[in-house]
């Protein structure tokens, strides 16, 4: 057999699994147009190729993902921006396959240009190396330094572990674990959150029994952490203003050990539907959904002064997620930021109206920019003079969270972020390990 001949068989060992890697390609062509999510983008790839095995679906993913977190340094390696570029460029830069694995896979003139490429080793500037947009790295650098800044974008381009949240009212944590391990999975508790369970790896839990009946949902320990501070007592009127599918809801819903209303409201009706089977698993029955035309909505006027607790899971840039969503960071920009900036503030404004005498409005967003926390809370307490920041910390205590849980409150660089660093908590990925968020719980005074 001569030598071109023996290159065109490959070993089983080094021959690429050819599916996927052609698949991977048509998939992340299509998540670099960023005309829609990449979560939706592969949902549907997926659905229209029901020929794909759950472990080529695993290949694809992960990485369409993997060149979406690293977009930007592998434009700069492989001087090339398309698609199959990019993958290839990956595959060796990324995961260190060599040109021999690569070889059976490679079209002409690819091999040379990868190995010229390897040769070459360019040099990344620190936004390449950073691998986010310039205006996302200014902004973060003027609000909590070089250093920090730094931190977080290296644990933002990791993937996220599996969290998820026991039912609380259901059952415990512990009897979830036992089971869970007892199956041969693989979790620990969260660190921080007492409802948490952390999985490794990827196992199929939705087609778990313990999914099936409701005892757990899956949900960063981030999400969980923010929402320990609605902290609602028995039998109270908890609003959860921007509810979605309801992540937050489910939680709130539980604390009050099915007691009290939760009302879940949300412009999307396509949100609040996924609801729905999330609430007949769970077996709660002390939520109501209602989607709301906007946040002036005429109906919202019988809660108004009337809520124990107002939680404000505002729409906002999700760049506290690149771990989960990494598409997010080429796919806003700041005119959007601006946007948003305003509807953050409308919508708050409005969810404050309801909040009774005495009662608590948390405010939540999972993006780490100033202009999406401070500065409107800046905004609010400016028109708001009855409502008054509550320290978070002890609140978190009262819930069962460790009092080790690092803070992240400097060092600061930007003014706007300083004022606020006592009273708000801002969780972050290179700190806690969750996805980031920023909450502040605003107190209503007792007189009317
Ligand atoms: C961050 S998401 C909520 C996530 C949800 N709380 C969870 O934990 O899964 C923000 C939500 O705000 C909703 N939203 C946008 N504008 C709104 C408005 N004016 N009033 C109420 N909800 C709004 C969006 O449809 C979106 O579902």
């Amino acid at each position: 057999m001569s030598a071109s001949r023996r290159r065109k068989i490959p070993s089983r060992e080094t021959a690429p699994r050819a599916p996927w890697l052609t698949e991977a390609v048509a998939a992340l062509a299509e998540a670099l147009r960023f005309e829609r999510p990449a979560d939706a983008v592969l949902s549907r790839f997926f659905r229209e190729r029901p020929h794909l095995g759950q472990r080529d679906r695993g290949e694809i993913a992960e990485r369409v993902y993997a060149v979406l977190r690293h977009r930007r340094s592998l434009e700069t390696w492989a001087g090339r921006t398309n698609p199959r570029a990019l993958l290839l460029a990956w595959l060796m830069r990324g995961e260190g396959w060599s040109l021999a694995r690569l070889e059976p896979w490679l079209e002409k003139g690819e091999r040379a240009w990868l190995a010229e490429r390897k040769a070459a080793a360019p040099v990344l500037s620190r936004a390449e190396r950073l691998d986010a947009p310039d205006w996302l790295i200014e902004r973060l650098d003027a609000a909590y330094g070089p250093a920090e800044t730094e931190a977080l974008l290296a644990a933002s381009n990791r993937p996220a572990p599996l969290d998820l949240r026991v039912n609380s009212w259901r059952t415990t944590r512990e009897a979830v674990l036992a089971r869970l391990q007892a199956d041969g999975i693989d979790c620990a508790p969260t660190p921080f959150s007492p409802l948490g369970i952390r999985v490794q790896g990827k196992p199929a839990l939705h087609a778990h029994p313990l999914f099936q009946e409701g005892m757990f949902e899956v949900q960063d320990e981030g999400s969980q952490l923010v929402t320990l501070l609605v902290a609602p007592r028995r039998g109270q009127t908890v609003v959860d203003f921007c509810a979605g599918a309801g992540g937050k809801t489910l939680q709130l819903a539980a604390a009050l050990r099915n007691t009290g209303q939760v009302y879940a409201f949300d412009v999307s009706a396509g949100r609040l539907a996924k609801l729905k089977p999330r609430l007949v698993r769970s077996g709660l029955t002390n939520v109501q959904p209602m989607v709301l035309a906007h946040e002036r909505d005429e109906r919202l006027a019988r809660l108004e002064g009337k809520a124990d607790r107002v939680l404000v899971d505002a729409p906002c840039s999700g760049l506290g997620t690149l771990r989960r969503n990494p598409d997010l960071k080429w796919r806003q920009h700041p005119a959007l930021i601006a946007e948003l900036q305003e509807k953050q503030c409308a919508i708050l404004a409005a969810a404050a109206r309801l909040v009774r005498p005495g009662g608590r409005l948390v405010y939540v967003t999972c993006s780490l920019l100033p202009e999406e926390n401070e500065a409107v809370l800046e905004a609010f307490l400016a028109q708001e003079p009855r409502f008054s920041l509550l320290d978070p910390l002890p609140l978190l205590f009262k819930a069962g969270v460790p009092e080790q849980i690092p803070r992240w409150e400097s060092p600061t660089a930007e003014v706007l972020v300083d004022r606020f660093s006592p009273t708000v908590l801002r969780l972050a990925p290179h700190v806690h390990g969750t996805d980031g968020f920023f909450a502040a719980v605003l107190e209503r005074g007792t007189s009317p």
